[in-house]
């Protein structure tokens, strides 16, 4: 700590995730940036590559040394891709740096599922074990005081806050689960592809993963959690012509008689002192746009009678919510700080 502050490194500065992480921690009282660290171009000014950065942030990208980022900072964000936090977080929490890992290698407890979904070496058992997952509205009393969470990905954040109040109290079958989810391309990061490439994704709308997304295994493990059975999704992504945001569309099947006003009081008072959580009233759908740039994750709800399913939509900013916004939501929880310190961001709209 210098100045009561808290001394923050970032690892993975120079990608989506790490420059949002920027962006936030400008308007955090407690925080200094102590380090930018890139593993590929260290030495220049972070703002020479991002110049929406200049006279904001006067540093240098630091390499990637354990043990230097120990001297300058007290905790470190990774926003790597997967694979590097799995090999880099063990240095650093044994060089006494506390930990906040935004990418999946942490996030499943089972190894064996990791190194099936994500195509990697999982980490050791007692990392999986030793990590604690930082959903901040369902479990953020488990990370106070903890030295080492894993941030929760950008698909089961919008989702699993969109489920687990009515998985939790039985109305609806966990069996019976389908998840259509939709991100915007920043989501997928800032490295270049085929998939990502702008006469590829502009005026389309296309489908991945099915069925194979990585987040399948990261949504079941905390649905069979909160249910107490072992739960299975139908998950479906697809990548739509925008920038930031994710709608999670969700389909369940009733298990009583209720209507959008029960849900939308059985959530409302499940959230009630979660304020980045708004439960919208009867017939009014979130949008991406509404949450754009912010921490809020929007809820809304719709009941077919003849079908006797709920409709759950479920909006966030990947990005924020879904990645640096959460991150820093952790953070205050694991100081003990109040939770939205540095994130009271209005959306911005239009
Ligand atoms: N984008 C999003 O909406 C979300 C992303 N995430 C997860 O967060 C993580 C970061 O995502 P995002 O920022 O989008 O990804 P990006 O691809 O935009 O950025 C990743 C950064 O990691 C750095 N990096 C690459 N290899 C290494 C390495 N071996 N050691 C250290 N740093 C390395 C790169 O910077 P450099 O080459 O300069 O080192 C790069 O800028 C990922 O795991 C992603 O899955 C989670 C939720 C949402
Ligand atoms: C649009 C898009 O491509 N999104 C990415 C989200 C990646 C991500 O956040 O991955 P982890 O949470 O597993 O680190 C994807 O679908 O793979």
């Amino acid at each position: 700590m210098t100045d009561n502050k808290l001394r923050v490194a970032i690892v993975g500065s120079t990608g989506y995730g790490g420059v949002e992480l920027i962006r936030l921690l400008q308007a955090h009282p407690y925080i200094e940036i102590a380090s930018v660290i890139s593993s590929s171009s260290s030495g220049v000014p972070i703002s020479d590559g991002f110049p929406h950065l200049t006279n904001i942030v006067a540093k240098n990208l630091d390499g990637v040394d354990p043990a230097e980022i120990a001297q300058a900072a007290d905790l470190v964000f990774t926003a790597t891709p997967s694979g590097v936090s799995a090999k880099l977080v063990p240095e650093l929490l044994a060089a006494g740096l506390k930990v906040i890992d935004l990418s999946g290698d942490f996030r499943l407890k089972d190894g064996a599922a990791y190194e099936q979904w994500y195509k990697h070496p999982a980490p050791s058992s007692e990392l999986l074990e030793k990590a604690v997952y930082g959903l901040c509205e369902v479990f953020g009393e488990d990370v106070k005081g903890v030295d080492f969470i894993s941030n929760p990905g950008c698909y089961p954040t919008a989702t699993l806050l969109g489920l687990i109040p009515a998985i939790s109290a039985g109305w609806i079958d966990p069996a019976s689960l389908i998840i259509d989810a939709k991100s915007g391309v920043s989501g997928a990061g800032r490295g270049t592809s085929l998939m990502t490439h702008f006469a590829e994704i502009n005026e389309n709308f296309k489908a991945y993963k099915v069925n194979k997304h990585q987040h399948i295994p990261e949504i079941e493990q905390v649905l069979s959690q909160v249910s107490g059975e072992p739960v299975t999704v139908t998950f479906t992504t697809h990548l739509v012509p925008m920038t930031r945001g994710i709608m999670s569309t969700m389909y369940a099947a009733l298990k009583g008689s209720y209507t959008e006003e029960d849900f939308i009081e059985l959530y409302r008072e499940y959230y009630k002192d979660r304020r980045f959580v708004r439960v919208r009233d009867n017939g009014v759908w979130p949008a991406t746009k509404e949450v754009s740039g912010s921490n809020y994750c929007d809820i809304g709800f719709a009941v077919d009678a003849r079908t006797n399913r709920l409709t759950v939509i479920s909006v966030i900013d990947n990005v924020v919510k879904g990645a640096a916004g959460q991150a820093i939501q952790n953070l205050n929880l694991m100081m003990g700080w109040e939770e939205s310190l540095g994130l009271t961001f209005t959306p911005v709209y239009p």
